[in-house]
């Protein structure tokens, strides 16, 4: 089957480029100014942007265990309908596949439910909780995307040095989660003048640095590619600016609500702000947009975390943690951030799709290449509309976006040259 794309607006080589696309076959088979042929089926794509589907390394799904929350279908629908074709799901589900038998029943799963190509992370520790190691080189032969313990972190600092050394021996990437828990003192909220003000446990910022500080010098130690997960903190962002000065092999993501909140925004004891790290100061919400800006910032991850409304309508102290992201992230980003002038659109699909596939070693996303796999999303980024919960494919309505104004609507996205989301039944 042939669908020829007419009239993209297309990223194309790092520039957005007018641009006709043959498909054949599930891949790219043709890229030009302007291509006729006859027999095909033709998809006007009438001057929208045509990018590479994107890609997040950091999202929750919940099957098994919590299917109430979301499940493979759900989150992968949802993904698609944000414009993702490719996601990193991380290991906390109910049970942990953390032995070679639970890893391979979770890629099946996987493979039988996804809309999209869903890449599974392996935990590092058995239960995410323990100090033991899970047989990291057989769950990486199976499959594993990258690893770790999301959700909980390593708080064992032999445990993740030797975790380290062993992920570094097989070129794989670990992804961290730092928060230390001895320092997490039963926070909620990010400790400052909005837990002062609300009454509210507070989680101090050394909690996220202190750990990260010792990450980083085990990673120097070990050479292992190190990435940081949902970066919250202005010293944070300082310790990776001065790693990556000093060759350390480190990467950290940023979500869309650390970029665009603050602790200031939360009014009311409302646990659609609740979420782990906590939305930090504005002072560290700048940093994180000047580390976005300096590229000590790597890449935008949702941290898509779906809960079900009567989990998150408990306030602060009785909510779960987490927010779901996975639907709003590119038109909020791009509302917030391009339309804005702080970053340019090439730039914010670098930050959500070239540079998250090439730093995990991801060859068949992240571009639009000749003879690659096809997955691309088209958006209209003229479009604008409101953020509304029933529009939501995920599960999760936790969003604290809900009711905002954005533009850049995703029209379709296409996985392997066929449409896995597309509004056209919309409205
Ligand atoms: N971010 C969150 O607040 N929650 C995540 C876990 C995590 O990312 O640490 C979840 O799984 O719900
Ligand atoms: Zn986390
Ligand atoms: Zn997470």
């Amino acid at each position: 089957m042939k669908t020829l794309i007419k009239n993209a607006r297309l990223y194309y080589q790092g520039q957005l480029t007018p641009a006709d696309l043959l498909i054949e076959n599930g891949r790219f088979t043709q890229i030009a100014e302007e291509i006729s042929t006859v027999g095909v089926q033709v998809l006007d794509a009438k001057k929208q942007l045509v990018t590479p589907g994107l890609v997040d390394v950091h999202v929750h799904f919940r099957e098994p265990g919590q299917v109430h929350k979301e499940t493979i279908k759900t989150g992968t629908q949802a993904s698609a309908h944000g414009g993702f074709t490719t996601v990193g799901a991380m290991p906390n589900v109910t049970p942990v596949p953390d032995n070679a038998e639970k890893f391979q029943k979770q890629l099946n799963l996987n493979q039988k439910n996804s809309l999209i190509n869903t890449l599974q992370y392996a935990p590092v520790t058995k239960g995410e909780t323990s100090d033991e190691l899970v047989d990291i080189e057989a769950l990486f032969k199976l499959g594993a995307f990258a690893f770790s313990n999301d959700g909980h972190g390593i708080m064992n600092a032999q445990s993740m040095f030797s975790a380290m050394e062993r992920i570094s021996a097989i070129n794989s990437h670990l992804a961290a989660h730092v928060e230390d828990k001895n320092l997490f003192n039963h926070g909620v909220i990010n400790f400052g003048s909005a837990s002062q003000r609300l009454g509210l446990p507070g989680i101090k910022q050394v909690a996220e640095t202190s750990q990260l500080a010792r990450d980083l010098v085990l990673a120097k130690e070990t050479g292992v590619h190190y990435h940081v997960c949902h970066i919250s903190t202005k010293d944070g962002v300082q310790l990776v600016r001065m790693a990556k000065d000093a060759g350390i092999n480190v990467t950290c993501e940023v979500t869309p609500h650390h970029l665009l909140f603050n602790d200031e925004d939360i009014l009311t004891d409302d646990a659609n702000f609740k979420m782990n790290p906590p939305l930090r100061s504005q002072m560290d919400q700048r940093a994180l947009l000047d580390g976005l800006a300096d590229g000590t910032i790597d890449m935008i991850a949702t941290d898509h975390a779906p809960h079900a409304q009567e989990e998150k309508n408990q306030g602060f102290e009785k909510s779960a943690f987490g927010i779901t992201g996975i639907e709003t992230s590119f038109p909020l980003m791009y509302t917030r951030l391009v339309k804005t002038g702080l970053i340019s659109l090439e730039k914010l699909i670098d930050l959500m799709s070239t540079k998250p596939a090439q730093i995990f070693g991801l060859n068949n996303a992240g571009t639009i290449t000749l003879n690659q796999k096809a997955d691309f999303t088209i958006i209209d980024l003229d479009q604008d509309f409101t953020i509304a919960k029933a529009d939501f494919l995920s599960k999760g309505k936790n969003s604290p976006f809900i009711g905002q104004s954005v533009f850049g609507k995703v029209e379709a996205t296409y996985v392997n040259g066929k449409p896995v989301y597309t509004n056209e039944c919309e409205e």
